[in-house]
């Protein structure tokens, strides 16, 4: 697959702040990105680079092939939706969306109107006056009708009910299989969107720290449940993750792969075998990688 965003040793400084710190990656075409990470990691400032909103300070950066500042082949083929988009105060609904395909070449009119219908949204009313979640709604709608072939969306549906949310990943995932591009999600909801991710770029601290396929990352963990004695015979000399005891069971999650001789021996002791989240490996490989890093620098 061809890579449609090359980076290598990006660095941001802001004064004596390193925001974004030495990070290398590359983002194929036709993938869905998850780009984690919690607050203050970097994301925004990651993704404000990639769209040529702002300039590294140091390190090389190519989306399409190309250096995408004040380049228009890079920058038409780019849609960005952040949640703190602003509109000119007099615009309303219809007057944003009726700017779309002027900017975006592959507007699809006819899902927009579709999207609108599904989420409800009030065509004539004026952008100031849409409350919180109808205004991530038009993001939504933007970042998915543009069918541009790099989306980003940076956290754009905070504001979004869980109905809507839901809306918005279905209409996501059943456009994009019609559609292939590459989309990046900035969430801190990762359990929400786990099942659509299939490739994790997580930054912590300005640098990266997991950068792996999402089926990879599901393979590494697994839940055994069963009574208490049992659970802790299987477990024995594993690395676990996580414990939790629940009306007299235990529930541990085990960090390894899970391989036939295992699934036999719990199988044998009655244990039942579960796929873990994604968050919930993310956070301890996080943990493990940032801890790893405390003593690399002791
Ligand atoms: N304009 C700026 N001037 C100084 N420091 C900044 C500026 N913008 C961001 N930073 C700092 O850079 C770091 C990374 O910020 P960034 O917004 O990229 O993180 P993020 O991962 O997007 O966070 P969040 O999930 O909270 O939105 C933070 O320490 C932040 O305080």
């Amino acid at each position: 697959m061809k890579n449609i965003v090359e980076v290598q040793g990006l660095t941001k400084t802001y004064g004596g702040v390193n925001a974004v710190d030495d990070v290398s990656f590359t983002m194929e075409s036709g993938k869905i990105y998850g780009l984690l990470g919690r607050n203050g990691a970097g994301k925004t400032t990651i993704m404000h680079m990639l769209t040529a909103q702002m300039f590294p300070t140091s390190g090389k950066l190519r989306v399409f092939g190309e250096a995408p500042y004040e380049n228009n082949r890079v920058l038409s083929q780019v849609c960005f939706i952040k949640e703190s988009q602003k509109y000119p105060d007099h615009f309303r609904v219809v007057d944003v969306l009726e700017l779309c395909p002027v900017i975006f070449p592959n507007w699809d009119q006819h899902f927009a109107d579709q999207l609108v219908n599904d989420f409800r949204l009030p065509l004539k009313r004026r952008i100031k006056k849409l409350s919180r979640g109808m205004l991530s709604s038009v993001g939504v709608i933007i970042g998915l009708a543009s069918h541009a072939p790099l989306t980003i969306f940076d956290e754009p549906y905070l504001g979004l009910d869980a109905v809507a949310r839901e809306l918005f990943y279905n209409r996501l995932i059943e456009d994009y299989a019609e559609y292939p591009r590459t989309i990046v999600l900035s969430t801190h909801l990762i359990d929400e969107v786990s099942r659509i991710l299939e490739h994790v770029i997580v930054i912590d601290n300005g640098r990266l720290i997991l950068n792996e396929d999402a089926d990879t990352i599901r393979g590494q963990a697994y839940s055994a449940i069963g009574q208490v004695e049992k659970v802790e015979s299987f477990i024995s000399g594993q690395e676990t993750i996580d414990r939790k005891p629940f009306g007299g069971l235990l529930s541990a999650t085990v960090h390894g792969s899970l391989d036939p001789e295992r699934r036999k021996q719990a199988e044998l002791l009655g244990l039942e075998l579960t796929p873990v989240s994604l968050q919930q490996l993310i956070v301890h490989l996080t943990k493990q990688k940032s801890d790893r890093k405390a003593v690399d620098f002791r």
